[in-house]
């Protein structure tokens, strides 16, 4: 095999048209302008050859670090086909992940405690981490690409990079340090130079297996109640509402062993001031690209304007960050948090802030009521089925208000208490999922929008 160095230049110069079709990759909205390498390392040298790649993606005045995997072998076989990146000094590169006769290697090396160059591959202390399994890709890939070994490991590469630990990885710790029987457990780490600075860029932890995803379950109840609109959500076969119940109970004792682990403050006034910018400034972005959501801006506002009028002490603390149904697993014993990595596009500095545990639970809420209504979606008109999914979506939400406030601190209670806090903090998230959707999933914006609508018609009769 020829230098490995000699593949690089030509196979970044195929990565603007490449990466734009990978899931994970964020900056599909703009065209990519270069792609420039920053670091290289051999992980696996011969046939196949494995290479672990930092790159700097440029659209315009936009730059992101982001992670690649790649390998080359003399032949490609068939079955790697979708893989393919391209043909460079006549061997094919691909991306590795799909792979299994590769990704074993990142395992072996994280169950040697290996360094390979900058990057140092690691199992938490006490972990015991076996080697010698083939990785691959679960199928429901989002921001990131996570391998999963067998039934024991799921190894999660996070793609777009940040200087310093990723969140993830930071509040994982913090919790298992805790004891916290809520998150799977924590195996091991890969860190690699970011800027002359480590940067987590692999998380591996423990398979769950036989788990249910909150998401499933929550539409699972909810395709029965509309097969049966008669009857009331209680009274339906799969009622989620113990569930939800134990659902909030778990975001509670999370949120719980994190203020333990890592401290909690009082926001100032000048801190709402600056939440209350955040908000203004994202309604005013996204209101710029989406028209539809003009006619709810100034009671969105009004709803933000009411932080400044907080007379209680305001909590704050690490939390989440981008909670909703789809980050929770349903396991034989109970509830798990997945993901603590915050919402993908927010810049890391705000995704590493303090912030209100309330900003959870809004985000649960609007899961709850995304369940209730994405089955109306694309479906004429039926004020029956309506009137049902605002029942299971009030019925669900206020079960996991009752179970979180059951193991909230007397400081934090139950969290329909803080009426304004609450309101506005599912606003700002229902204002972000309309921008979401308009850029993912354009048939689903009806969703956010009808909720932002609702709840500005409750807020102005209270
Ligand atoms: N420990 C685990 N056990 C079983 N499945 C998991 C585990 N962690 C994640 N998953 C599955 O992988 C999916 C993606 O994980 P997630 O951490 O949300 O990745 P991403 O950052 O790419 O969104 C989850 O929705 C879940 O289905
Ligand atoms: O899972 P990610 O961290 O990538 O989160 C993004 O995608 C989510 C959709 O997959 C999106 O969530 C929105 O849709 C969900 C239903 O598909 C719903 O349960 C959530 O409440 C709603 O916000 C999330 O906002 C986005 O960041």
């Amino acid at each position: 095999m020829s230098d490995p160095a000699e593949l690089i230049d030509p196979l970044v110069s195929e990565l603007p048209k490449w990466l734009p079709t990978q899931r994970w990759f964020g900056g599909k909205d703009r065209p990519i302008t270069s792609v420039r390498p920053l670091g290289t390392t051999v992980l696996q040298e011969g046939d196949p050859l494995l290479l672990h790649m930092i790159v700097e993606v440029y659209q315009g005045d936009r730059m992101a670090p982001y992670q690649l995997v790649v390998a080359s072998r003399d032949q490609l076989p068939e079955y790697l086909g979708s893989s393919w990146i391209g043909t460079e000094r006549g061997r094919p590169c691909y991306e590795a992940t799909g792979d299994a006769d590769v990704t074993g290697r990142l395992l072996d090396l994280i169950a040697e405690g290996a360094d390979v160059g900058s990057l140092k591959f690691r199992h938490e202390p006490g972990a015991e981490v076996k080697g010698g399994l083939r990785g691959r890709p679960i199928t429901s890939e989002q921001s990131n690409t996570s391998l999963v070994y067998g039934n024991s490991y799921i190894l999660k590469l996070f793609r777009k990079l940040s200087p310093g630990e990723n969140p993830d990885l930071l509040l994982h710790r913090a919790l298992q340090e805790q004891g916290c029987e809520h998150i799977a457990p924590l195996l091991g780490s890969i860190t690699g130079d970011l800027y002359g600075e480590p940067a987590t860029v692999g998380m591996l932890q423990q398979f769950i297996t036989d788990a249910v995803d909150g998401w499933a379950m929550a539409t699972t109840s909810v395709r029965d109640l509309m097969a049966d609109p008669e009857l009331p959500p209680d009274q339906v076969g799969g009622d989620f509402a113990g569930e939800s119940q134990r659902l909030g109970q778990a975001v509670a004792k999370v949120h719980n062993d994190l203020r333990r682990a890592l401290g909690e403050q009082v926001a100032e006034a000048e801190h709402l001031d600056e939440v209350v910018k955040i908000m203004q400034a994202r309604l005013d972005s996204v209101a710029q690209v989406v028209p539809e959501l003009a006619e709810y801006a100034p009671a969105l506002r009004a709803a933000f304007e009411k932080l400044r009028e907080l007379s209680g002490p305001v909590p704050m603390q690490y939390i989440h960050g981008d909670l909703h149904l789809g980050q929770v697993l349903r396991t034989v014993t109970g509830w798990l948090l997945l993901d603590f990595e915050g919402e993908p596009a927010a810049p890391l500095a705000e995704r590493s802030a303090l912030r209100s545990p309330l900003r959870d639970v809004a985000g649960m809420l609007r899961s709850f009521d995304y369940a209730a209504h994405q089955m109306l979606i694309g479906q004429p008109e039926d004020p029956k089925l309506t009137e049902r999914a605002l029942e299971w979506s009030r019925r669900n939400r206020d079960a996991f208000c009752d179970g979180y406030a059951k193991a909230a601190p007397e400081s934090i209670g139950d969290p329909r208490s803080q009426v304004h806090l609450l309101r506005a903090l599912e606003l700002d998230k229902a204002v972000y999922e309309v921008a979401y959707e308009h850029a993912n999933r354009p048939e689903w914006l009806g969703v956010p929008l009808a909720s932002i609508a609702r709840i500005a018609e409750e807020a102005s009769n209270p």
